[in-house]
């Protein structure tokens, strides 16, 4: 409950004014209306044809915006934080002059670490890297564990010349970069890990760090990621210096040379500074947060009157019904959906896995659902949202893991079984459809005493009107009979997993799923 009220108070009321004075004056990123890809200004054409043979015609308002100051007139001179909304194309807001900016580089090693908080959504953001960094001449890596650590290091490391020739300069081994990549996509653990244990890993030549999904990326420690890469950043103490025959001091010529700017604690002294870019479709505001991010002379670019920001094509929608209708009012609902993709979000994972538990015990139901949590493997995830992705299954059943950053195409339909809590867990579920400019509805079932806190805290979201939808009592009524069997089914089932888990210690069977994964 304490926790709950910390968490409310830092969304705060929709209009506060923020405490820090950088972000009381944001660019504005509706100023801007994009532009065609041919047209934005030095633009490099080998990625020009990236970008459009991804099927991008022309740039969204937010990557104009974010180009504008980084290759644009603004030339990264100040840290950029970009809050916009969910689906507005963020990723390849900062991909793209990330990439133009590192594609003079002479030599290759790791200058761009991109860091996000999960792996799903790593790989997501490391796919659109690919898709425009090699043609550059830039190689894309990942720490994300979805490999061994072993092959994660061969991919990421090479061994030093001096291994190969025991006869080469000592101090130009010491000196030679030993990444093989130029960007880095990662996991904080992952890259803990590496920062840990990989020898020959270094963040000595890094330039550029980009925060995704800022806010949640700033609520947990996740052992440190952040304080630990600054502060191997730092160029404080660093000596690239190397002595000539005459004794002159002379710069490595693998020094790498940040941008500079006045860092905090060096006194007003100019400092080679490490260049951030951080973005969430809910920035925080929270000073004690941002702080941790030492960001540079901050720019804000956001999206919007209000702090927070509902694409406008998603439609919002609330559904009133008893609790213990709500399974009997979502079926209804998802058969009127007709099969389309859709995403139903519950408050935990019990929730979903009984949920998901119980309609399985509904025969011929015409869509194909499977439940998607932390309690199953992470194979058996990943071979579930794959099945989703490619339309093998209709509906996923799951928590607000599958709520942040996620991208799959022709997601029309959201629906929270269970209220969200917070405005932002709202925009994070029904963010994952109306994106890239699309249209999609939200679904939230509510009880009749949620429906004032929940009307207050879509208040709170600029583009948050939302209307009553109802399902016919008719439909309800003939889903009855079989409910009440499939409930003692379900109390039966949930029984007898609670029994095979206290004497094997497992977690769900992972047989179960499949019994769940009903067929149309
Ligand atoms: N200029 C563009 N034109 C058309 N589609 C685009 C464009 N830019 C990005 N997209 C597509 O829009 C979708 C959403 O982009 P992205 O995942 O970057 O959104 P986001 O703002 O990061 O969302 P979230 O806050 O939910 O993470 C992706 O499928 C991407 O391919």
């Amino acid at each position: 409950m304490v926790a709950m009220v910390r968490k409310e108070d830092e969304e705060g009321p929709a209009d506060r004014v923020p405490h820090l004075p950088w972000m009381r004056h944001p660019v504005d990123i509706d100023a801007f209306s994009g532009c065609l890809v041919a047209q934005l200004p030095r633009l490099d054409p080998r990625l020009a044809e990236a970008v459009q043979r991804m099927g991008i015609e022309s740039f969204f308002p937010v990557q104009e915006a974010a180009w504008m100051e980084t290759i644009g007139p603004g030339a990264f001179e100040r840290d950029v934080c970009i809050n916009s909304p969910t689906g507005s194309g963020k990723t390849l807001a900062y991909a793209l002059p990330i990439v133009q900016m590192l594609s003079t580089r002479k030599v290759r090693c790791l200058r761009a670490l991109v860091v996000l908080p999960t792996r799903d959504l790593a790989l997501q953001v490391k796919e659109v890297f690919d898709a425009v960094a090699p043609v550059v001449g830039l190689s894309v890596g990942s720490a994300v564990g979805q490999s061994s650590i072993a092959d994660e290091v061969s991919n990421l490391v090479r061994k030093p010349k001096q291994e190969l020739y025991p006869t080469i300069d000592e101090e130009y081994v010491k000196m030679e970069p030993l990444t093989k990549v130029d960007i880095l996509v990662a996991t904080p653990g992952r890259l803990m890990d590496h920062i840990n244990m990989t020898n020959g890993f270094s963040l000595e030549h890094l330039q550029y760090l980009v925060i995704d999904e800022t806010d949640r990326m700033l609520r947990e420690a996740y052992q440190s990621w952040l304080p630990t890469v600054i502060e191997l950043t730092h160029s404080i103490g660093q000596d690239h210096s190397w002595h000539d025959t005459d004794g002159k001091t002379l710069l490595h010529p693998l020094t790498t040379i940040r941008r500079s700017g006045v860092e905090r604690g060096f006194k007003g002294k100019c400092y080679p500074r490490l260049a951030k870019i951080v973005l969430s479709a809910t920035l925080t505001q929270d000073p004690s947060k941002l702080s941790q991010l030492e960001l540079h002379h901050p720019l804000l670019l956001n999206s919007g009157k209000k702090r927070y920001r509902i694409p406008t094509k998603l439609e919002s929608y609330k559904l009133i019904c008893k609790s213990n209708l709500k399974p009997l009012s979502l079926i209804v609902l998802l058969q009127e959906l007709q099969g389309h993709k859709c995403l139903v979000f519950t408050s935990s994972v019990e929730s979903s896995h009984r949920l998901s538990t119980l309609l399985g015990f509904f025969e011929d139901l015409p869509f194909k659902f499977s439940e998607y949590s932390r309690l199953q493997r992470e194979s058996t995830r990943r071979k579930t949202l794959e099945a989703f992705k490619e339309g093998e299954i209709d509906v996923l059943i799951g928590t607000d893991r599958m709520a942040r950053g996620i991208h799959i195409d022709g997601l029309r339909y959201v629906i929270n079984y269970d209220m969200p809590p917070y405005v932002k867990t709202y925009i994070h579920r029904a963010g994952r459809t109306a994106r890239a400019g699309e249209s999609g509805s939200c679904f939230t079932f509510l009880r009749k005493h949620e429906v004032k806190t929940f009307d207050k805290m879509l208040k709170k979201a600029d583009n948050a009107s939302c209307s009553l939808h109802s399902v016919p009592e008719e439909s309800i009524e003939t889903l009855r009979p079989v409910f009440s069997s499939a409930l003692k089914k379900l109390e039966e089932s949930l029984e007898s997993e609670a029994a095979k888990k206290s004497n094997s210690g497992d977690k769900i069977p992972s047989g179960s799923k499949r019994k769940r994964t009903n067929q149309k």
